[in-house]
């Protein structure tokens, strides 16, 4: 390899700098930078409505930023026309929390959906991608079954099958534990190091449960305020001693995200003091 090409290769798959996004006026980023690593899995974390979600968007081209870039394997995406992002969409492969599976599609129909939707392959290479798909995650035997007769866990395994079925460069995991009793936590964790590990695919996790993001991750993001707060291996941030690490691994309940919502004094509210200035 010359030494462009390695370091091509070394560079990070996603690249977000100075990153600055405004939604219906509050700012949810702002000044944002983080680097996924090639064929590593990447947690973001964060409290509520930090903007993981948002930034999930970012990367796939759903929605554009105020300023700073994102780039993708190299690749501007709020620059990227329709057809290169098309392409590049094409890359990424996606699993959310409700598994969004085709009701009337058997689990078979359902794996195969994204071979049917742009390639024209012959039926027995559909058949056998599909079968292969569905071994990984264990379930080559659930083929013929509707998603109605799936239990939570089956359904987000099936998910993760529909996922990789295309060989993605970078798969897009928004919450996958979410609603899993602990042995389909477990064997969905699994399978998300499974799959980066053999299929030398870029994973980025947005989780919230941190005792498996612990066991999955290798680099931790913990975003708040819409920056970066923390960042590390998840042994790095449970030792780590910054407040946000502290409350936010710690499970503390009160910290730099405030266990009050914000209020005018409760004094005030109860009619004990007249308001600063005022006549009340
Ligand atoms: N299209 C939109 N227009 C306006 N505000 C939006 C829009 N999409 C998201 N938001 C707001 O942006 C913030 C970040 O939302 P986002 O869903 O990215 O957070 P999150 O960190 O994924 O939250 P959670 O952990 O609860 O899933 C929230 O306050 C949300 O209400």
């Amino acid at each position: 390899m010359n030494t462009a090409a390695a370091s091509a290769a070394d560079a990070a798959l996603v690249e977000v700098r100075g990153l600055r996004t405004v939604l219906s006026g509050k700012t949810i980023f702002d000044g944002l930078e983080l680097d996924v690593p090639r064929g590593r899995i990447t947690a973001i974390m964060g409290p509520s409505g930090t903007g993981k979600t948002t930034l999930l968007r970012h990367i796939t081209g759903q929605l554009a930023p105020d300023a700073g870039t994102i780039r993708v394997d190299g690749q501007d995406v709020p620059r990227l026309g329709r057809a290169q992002l098309f392409a590049l969409r094409e890359k990424i492969g996606y699993l959310f929390q409700n598994s969004a599976l085709l009701t009337d599609f058997s689990v078979f129909e359902n794996v195969a959906f994204p071979l049917r939707q742009h390639l024209d392959l012959p039926e027995e290479l559909v058949r056998n991608i599909v079968l292969t798909k569905l071994q990984a995650v264990g379930l080559r035997g659930a083929a013929g079954l509707m998603p109605s007769e799936l239990s939570g866990g089956m359904a987000r395994r099936v998910a993760l099958a529909r996922a990789i079925v295309r060989d993605p460069m970078l798969i897009l995991y928004d919450e996958p534990f979410v609603g899993l009793d602990p042995i389909a936590l477990n064997q969905v964790l699994k399978l998300i190091r499974t799959l980066n590990d053999t299929l030398g695919i870029t994973s980025i996790l947005v989780a919230h449960e941190f005792a498996a993001v612990a066991r999955a991750a290798d680099l931790v993001y913990l975003i708040a305020g819409g920056k970066v707060v923390a960042r590390g291996t998840p042994a790095e941030l449970t030792r780590g001693e910054s407040p946000w690490t502290r409350q936010f691994f710690g499970g503390e309940a009160d910290g730099p995200v405030p266990f009050q919502y914000p209020a005018r004094e409760l004094a005030l509210d109860l009619g004990f003091a007249a308001p600063a200035g005022g006549d009340a």
